[in-house]
């Protein structure tokens, strides 16, 4: 659909900072990138002018009467000196120059940026037409800019149609609104009578509009293609409130006891756990010597006794025995070893080094007497009972993880623990969709055509199971409601978090997400993320029929680099948070660039090989290629970090060999 000459718009930044040095200025950019973005902006935009200004009345003044008297642009937007500060004083020379105020869209400002935080109370927007321009005032950082716009986008298009007349446009419009918004019934208050009128009398739109009127949100799933909405129904959100939208969904899926063994590794412990025995259990040698009398002293000394700490059967020599205590006398010594129990009486050992042998038993089997050549101190060389750890100590408390390193296990087996309770983990249901998805075994014919084979499954299984996961294989399923909603259903059934991949964006058979909300009466959370790759990235939770625990469900993109990205990024947080790991989210390092990175519109997640620099002993991180689209998997061979890329904004195109890249690290630095 045309969609009219595009608005012309002119920026302000107004900042005696970004005057001194227009390099300073942040907002200026980022609100030309917001408005030329084809990502974030339904409709096109212009920027015809910019400026940088001083905080200053004067400076105000002539350049927006300027700017709408002899350029007549659609918008003007000044970021900065909205504040409370003494040189704030945008809004006020703005407001004089407004023939008409638009108390509403001064209300959106002030409510939306309100929500995230209470400081927007310190912003003092105004807003209106002067003549056929509307002039908009925003904050000046970046942040606060980029939130109002969020909020100011979606009615943008319609308020500048309605003042250019643009009817045709102003319905286009009204039939994205309807079908994203839930308070479709003020949208349409919005639109003067007299063009509502018409919309309904145009026959081909009507019929898309009634579909829309009947789906909240997003398509119907019996709307033919061609008359769904042409643009994405579900905002696209930062990555980092996508994050915040998983964790407030992922909960535990409850605890169960488990044996101890390594099997418990990356479990949770639900349960303090209290030692069953102390350790030593017995007072045990330090060395391997003689158990002495201290006050005994230097001197030769019969050995009476052997103690082994070594398990063995008590031998034929009645010397030796490791079990029946032995009650030491004055003037006696016995053979310890380490670890070995000291002879009750004994109240030091001394090491075998020493020591000198004196003679031997006849045979020359045994020592007879041995020389003690040093003298010792009560208690010297002995841990007494308990002394690592009493029974009844708190040894592990709720919350531990059995670490793959394998500390936990040692201890708890060694204060005679048995079993623990410990948080369950979530299964997780792997099932790839697609008519023309074909299973990695299907070799007894060659690829027809359009057809591709599923690596995406065999991927995001390995993935799951490395991280310590159940995955659970669900298939190949057809890109058919009727084949879908059964198979989903049935997959709820036997999983606690489905992953599936493909079908989330704006093809003919992307039916994931409406198909969620209609049939599955599942939530999406978000249905559209900004970054590459993974834009489509849809986050659901159905409710549970046996608990009110809900289930997961991450409807990945099908594109392989899509899956695998947003698994990593968004799933494994996730499966880690429900088994009430502590700190579930990625690592995230700053890493150097071993050459200059191109920048995307979007935030990418560039993939990159990780290593130590041997000779500074730094992080390093090379590309793994240049070709970094969503469909080659190959982007992902020797991956194991993400780089995180901001978005190329004026002037900035790429970062330079030698910068420091905050990096998100995949699986272990060691990966191989
Ligand atoms: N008009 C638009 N088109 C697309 C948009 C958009 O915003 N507007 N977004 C693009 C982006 S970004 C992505 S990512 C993909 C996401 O696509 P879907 O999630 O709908 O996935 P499909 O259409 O089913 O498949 C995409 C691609 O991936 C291949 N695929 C699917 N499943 C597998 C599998 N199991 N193993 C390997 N490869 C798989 C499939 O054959 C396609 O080539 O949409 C863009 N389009
Ligand atoms: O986000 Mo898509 O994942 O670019 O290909
Ligand atoms: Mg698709």
């Amino acid at each position: 659909m045309s969609l009219g000459t595009a608005f012309t718009v002119g920026i302000v930044t107004v900042s005696d900072t970004a005057c001194a040095n227009p390099a300073h200025d942040k907002s200026g950019p980022l609100l030309q990138d917001i408005l030329t973005s084809t990502e974030t902006a339904p409709l096109p935009y212009r920027i015809d002018k910019t400026a940088i200004i001083a905080d200053d009345a004067s400076q105000i003044t002539n350049m927006v009467c300027d700017w709408v008297d002899n350029q007549h642009l659609d918008l003007i937007l000044l970021t900065g000196g909205t504040g409370f500060a003494e040189r704030d004083v945008t809004p006020d020379n703005i407001a004089p120059l407004l023939t008409r105020t638009t108390p509403g869209i001064t209300h959106l400002l002030i409510s939306s940026s309100l929500l995230k935080t209470p400081f927007a109370a310190l912003s003092r927007p105004v807003s209106g037409f002067r003549n056929k321009t509307l002039i908009i005032t925003l904050p000046g950082s970046p942040k606060a800019c980029r939130e109002n716009m969020d909020a100011l986008l979606p009615v943008l298009p319609h308020a500048l149609q309605l003042v250019r007349g643009q009817v045709d446009q102003v319905r286009h419009t009204h039939a994205q609104l309807a079908s994203s918004s839930p308070q479709k019934d003020s949208i349409d208050n919005a639109i003067p009578q007299q063009q509502h009128t018409c919309i309904h009398h145009h026959h081909h739109h009507h019929k898309h509009h009634q579909n829309q009127h009947r789906s909240p949100r997003t398509l119907n799933l019996d709307t033919p293609v061609a008359q769904r909405a042409r643009v994405s129904p579900y905002p696209m959100i930062p990555v980092e409130e996508a994050l915040h939208l998983i964790q407030s969904h992922a909960q535990s899926v409850g605890t169960v006891s488990m044996p101890l063994s390594d099997d418990l590794i990356g479990y949770v412990l639900a349960e303090d756990v209290y030692a069953k025995e102390s350790v030593p259990g017995y007072r045990a040698s330090i060395v391997d010597g003689y158990a002495v009398y201290a006050e005994d002293g230097p001197g030769v000394y019969p050995v009476s006794h052997v103690s082994l700490a070594a398990a063995s059967q008590p031998t034929e020599n009645e010397k030796v025995d490791i079990h029946t205590p032995f009650q030491l006398q004055r003037g006696q010594i016995a053979r310890v070893a380490t670890g070995g129990m000291v002879p009750d009486g004994a109240n030091a050992v001394v090491m075998v080094e020493d020591t000198k042998l004196v003679e031997m038993t006849q045979g020359n089997q045994e020592e007879a007497t041995v020389e003690i050549l040093a003298s010792t101190s009560v208690g010297a060389m002995i841990r007494p009972i308990g002394s690592d750890c009493q029974k009844g100590d708190l040894v592990c408390k709720t919350g531990t993880i059995f670490s793959t390193i394998g500390g936990e296990l040692g201890v708890l087996a060694s204060v005679g623990i048995t079993s623990v309770l410990v948080y369950r983990k979530p299964h997780v249901g792997i099932l790839s969709s697609g008519n023309e998805v074909q299973d990695i075994t299907m070799t007894s014919r060659p690829l027809a055509p359009g057809e591709i084979r599923d690596s995406n499954r065999l991927t995001l299984m390995a993935a799951v199971r490395q991280a310590g996961f159940e995955a659970v294989d669900l298939g190949i399923v057809v890109d058919r409601v009727d084949a879908l909603e059964p198979c989903i259903q049935k997959a709820l059934e036997k999983v606690d978090v489905l992953i599936t991949t493909g079908g989330v964006s704006m093809g003919e058979a992307d039916y994931m997400k409406p198909l969620l909300e209609q049939k599955l009466k599942a939530t999406i959370h978000f249905g559209r993320v900004n970054m590459k790759p993974g834009k489509p990235c849809t986050f659901a939770t159905v409710p549970n029929d046996t608990n009110n625990k809900k289930k997961l469900i991450f409807a990945l993109p099908g594109n392989p680099v899509s899956a695998t990205v947003t698994f990593y990024l968004f799933v494994l947080p996730a499966l880690r948070q429900m088994s009430a790991i502590q700190q579930p989210g990625n690592v995230k390092l700053q890493v150097k660039i071993t050459h200059d990175i191109t920048l995307d519109d979007r935030p990418e997640y560039h993939r990159v090989l990780v290593f130590v620099n041997s000779e500074t002993g730094q992080l390093e991180a090379t590309s793994t290629g240049k070709n970094q689209q969503s469909s080659r998997m190959i982007s992902m061979i020797a991956a194991n970090g993400l780089l995180q890329l901001p978005v190329k904004s004026v002037g900035v195109s790429m970062i330079k060999k030698g910068n420091d890249v905050p990096c998100i690290i995949l699986g272990s630095l060691y990966q191989v």
